[in-house]
C-alpha cells in the first residue's frame, strides 16, 4: 500500500476533458471551510507516511512528473539545450542501476520554456518522447491583448509545443466576472487545438480560497486539461492549502462530468520532501491515477537537483554537494 505506481514514463491514456456549457450553479455556492482545510493540511503525514525503502521509488515517480522549467529573462538556447539533456537523463545511470531501475525509461514529464525557445527544445528532445510545454498568453502577468494571447498559443503550437501553460486574467476573478473567465479559457483551449492546456490561476493573487475554488471550477468547465497554481513569479506560489482546495474541485468536477483533470503545483517546490508531500496529498485526495504524469505535474526549476541528491544518499549513505547537481 506504501508503494507509488511503477516509476517509469509508460503512458496511460485518459479521456481528455471536454468543455461544458457555462453553468453558474456549479460554483456560485462554493464555500471553503478554512479551519477544516487547515486542519486537513496540518495532519498531512508528509514523508513519514512513505516508508524509507519506498521513498526512492516515489522520488523516481516524482521525476516523471516534473515539468523541468527555465523561465528567466536571461535564458539562452544553450541553457535550454542543457536543460533538455537533463530532462532526458534526469538521474545518473549508475544511481539508477544501484536502485534497481537500470532498465526503465525515465525522463521528466516535460520541459517548460518561453515561446522563444520552443523550437530549440523540440529539436533537442527529438526522439525522447518528452513533450515541450510553452508558457503563453503574455506570461506571467497575462495583460497583453486577448488576440495576441491566441496568436502566441498558435505560434507555440506551430513550433511544436505539445502543452500550453496559459495564465488567466486575474481581474476577471477579482471582480467576479466568471463568464469572462470562462470565455477566455475556452478561447485558449480552442487555440491550442490538440496541445493540452494547463490553466495557471496565480492563486497567490486571487485573495481568497473561495476565489481559487471558483476559478478552478470555471477553468475546468471551459476545457482546461490541468489546473496549475502559479507562475512561480507571484509573491506566494504553490502551497498545500490551495492544493487541497483545487484537488477538491477536481474531485467535484469529475463527479459531475466523469472527466479527470490534472493538477500542477508550481513555484517554490524545491525539495524532495515537499514533492513527497504533494504526492501523498494527490494519492489521498484523488487516488493513485493522479500520481501519473498524465494527471500530475510539478513545475520546478531546482527540484530535480535535490531529488538526485536524496537518491544518491539512498544509494551511498552520503550527500554530495548541491553544486554537483547544477542543473534542474
Ligand atoms: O512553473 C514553474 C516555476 O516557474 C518554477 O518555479 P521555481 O523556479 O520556483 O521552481
Amino acid at each position: 500500500a506504501n508503494a507509488a505506481a511503477a516509476p517509469d514514463n509508460k503512458s496511460h491514456a485518459i479521456a481528455r476533458n471536454t468543455a461544458q456549457p457555462f453553468e453558474a450553479g456549479w460554483f456560485d455556492n462554493i464555500r471553503v471551510n478554512l479551519s477544516a482545510a487547515e486542519r486537513r493540511v496540518a495532519t498531512l503525514p508528509g514523508r513519514r507516511s512513505v516508508k524509507k525503502d519506498a521513498q526512492a521509488g516515489w522520488l523516481l515517480k516524482a521525476i516523471t512528473c516534473i515539468d523541468l522549467t527555465t523561465l528567466n529573462g536571461d535564458d539562452t538556447a544553450e541553457r535550454v539545450r542543457r536543460l533538455c539533456a537533463k530532462a532526458a537523463t534526469p538521474v545518473r545511470p549508475d544511481l539508477l542501476a544501484a536502485l534497481g531501475f537500470a532498465d526503465r525509461t525515465l525522463h521528466t514529464g516535460a520541459v517548460c520554456v518561453y515561446h522563444r525557445f520552443v523550437a530549440t527544445a523540440v529539436d533537442a528532445l527529438a526522439g525522447t518522447g518528452i513533450p515541450v510545454a510553452a508558457v503563453s498568453t503574455g506570461f506571467p502577468a497575462g495583460l497583453i491583448p486577448h488576440e495576441l494571447k491566441l496568436k502566441e498559443i498558435e505560434a507555440s503550437v506551430r513550433d511544436g509545443a505539445a502543452e500550453i501553460d496559459i495564465v488567466i486574467t486575474r481581474e476577471h476573478v477579482l471582480t467576479g466576472q466568471w463568464r469572462k473567465l470562462y470565455d477566455e479559457m475556452r478561447d485558449f483551449r480552442l487555440a491550442a487545438g490538440d496541445a493540452h492546456v494547463k490553466a495557471i490561476l496565480a492563486t497567490g493573487e486571487l485573495k481568497t480560497l473561495r476565489n481559487v475554488a471558483k476559478a478552478s471550477m470555471v477553468c475546468m468547465m471551459a476545457g482546461a486539461d490541468f489546473i496549475k497554481t502559479s507562475t512561480g513569479k507571484e509573491g506566494v506560489n504553490a502551497t498545500p492549502l490551495v492544493t487541497l482546495v483545487m484537488l477538491r474541485m477536481i474531485r467535484q468536477y469529475e463527479a459531475r462530468t466523469g472527466f479527470r483533470v490534472g493538477y500542477k503545483p508550481a513555484g517554490g517546490v524545491s525539495t524532495a520532501k515537499t514533492a513527497l508531500d504533494y504526492q501523498v496529498l494527490m494519492k489521498e485526495e484523488l487516488g493513485r491515477a493522479w500520481l501519473e504524469p498524465e494527471l500530475f505535474r510539478i513545475g520546478a526549476s531546482t527540484l530535480l537537483a535535490d531529488i538526485e541528491r536524496q537518491l544518491e544518499h539512498h544509494v551511498t549513505g552520503r550527500y554530495s554537494a548541491f553544486h554537483r547537481h547544477p542543473i534542474g
